[in-house]
């Protein structure tokens, strides 16, 4: 004979972003949630009997469902206490729960000082330089910039692709737009700082991805936002010669669950970052001549 000793059940790793969208400037979180809870159904375990078991799907749902019904920004830790209350006072089976909620660190875009209205930043991304030096060739110089994530809340939509037997995509005018850029510009000739073209680069890929800090600017698709964040790199900086843009692009799922109380509203969703769209391209300068592996 055993015996069972502890038993807890619950649902890992929940994503979760909210947006708020009240007064001129969004706020956004992004989480990854986890609920364990404690109650009193070891008959589930020792005799398949499954009455006193909540769900571990109704314990998404409701992750889904609180985080609708938190209608101001909050903590993650308030947002952690009211969702473990919620649990131990609804059902009487359950003595405890534990709640861990990883945030993703997102953060206003600033342009010279002034916070972007719906444009959100994820760390400052990386530098990085490919070389090559041959006898006979000239030394090819490109950088690079790479693990730069960034997300806007509104001004994105996808619309006019095509419609056939295999599509469910709804047109929208409205999504969020997250991707995580990487980019690798090669130079015609040497600039007066190799570092400072990169801030220069990164700057110019900022700005044209989220458009003026009040207003911001449409986004039609990521393949129109890729191409003029790559144009107007080529139009500032003379010295670069072709530019390459690769932007995945990282769904972020509306939820809509009305039968439990959700009814998306542009405010609950399901971030994800497998699968995405791939969307790359590479730009050149009309005249360009040189070979590169562009
Ligand atoms: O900006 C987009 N480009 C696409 O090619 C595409 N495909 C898709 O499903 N969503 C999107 N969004």
């Amino acid at each position: 004979m055993a015996e069972l000793a502890q038993q807890r059940h619950g649902k890992a790793k929940v994503r979760v972003g909210r947006v708020w969208r009240e007064g001129e400037r969004h706020a956004f979180v992004e989480w990854k949630v986890s609920v364990l809870i404690s109650s009193s159904c070891e008959s589930s375990f020792i005799s398949a009997d499954n009455s006193a078991v909540v769900a571990t799907d109704s314990i998404k749902n409701t992750i889904y469902v609180k985080a609708k019904e938190c209608s101001s920004v909050l903590s993650m830790e308030e947002f952690a206490i009211l969702l473990g209350e919620h649990f131990v006072k609804t059902y009487p089976q359950v003595t405890g729960s534990e709640i861990t909620i990883i945030e993703k660190p997102w953060e206003p875009y600033r342009i010279n000082g002034k916070i972007h209205h719906h444009g959100f930043k994820l760390g400052k991304g990386s530098h990085f330089c490919e070389i090559q030096v041959s006898k006979n060739k000239p030394t090819v110089v490109c950088s690079g910039l790479e693990g730069l994530s960034v997300l806007k809340t509104t001004q994105s939509g996808f619309e006019g692709f095509v419609r056939d037997n295999y599509t469910l995509l709804p047109e929208v005018r409205e999504r969020i737009l997250a991707t995580e850029v990487l980019s690798v510009w090669c130079y015609k000739s040497k600039p007066s700082c190799y570092n400072k073209a990169f801030e220069t680069v990164k700057q110019i890929l900022l700005d044209v991805f989220f458009g003026p800090p009040d207003a911001g600017v449409y986004s039609p698709s990521v393949q129109n936002t890729l191409y003029l964040m790559g144009e107007r790199v080529l139009q500032r900086l003379p010295e670069i010669e072709s530019i390459k843009l690769s932007m995945p692009n990282l769904h972020f799922i509306p939820v809509n669950m009305p039968k439990v109380g959700v009814e998306f509203n542009h405010d609950v969703y399901l971030p994800t970052d497998e699968p995405h769209g791939t969307i790359e391209a590479s730009l050149t300068r009309k005249n360009w001549s040189r070979h590169s592996k562009l």
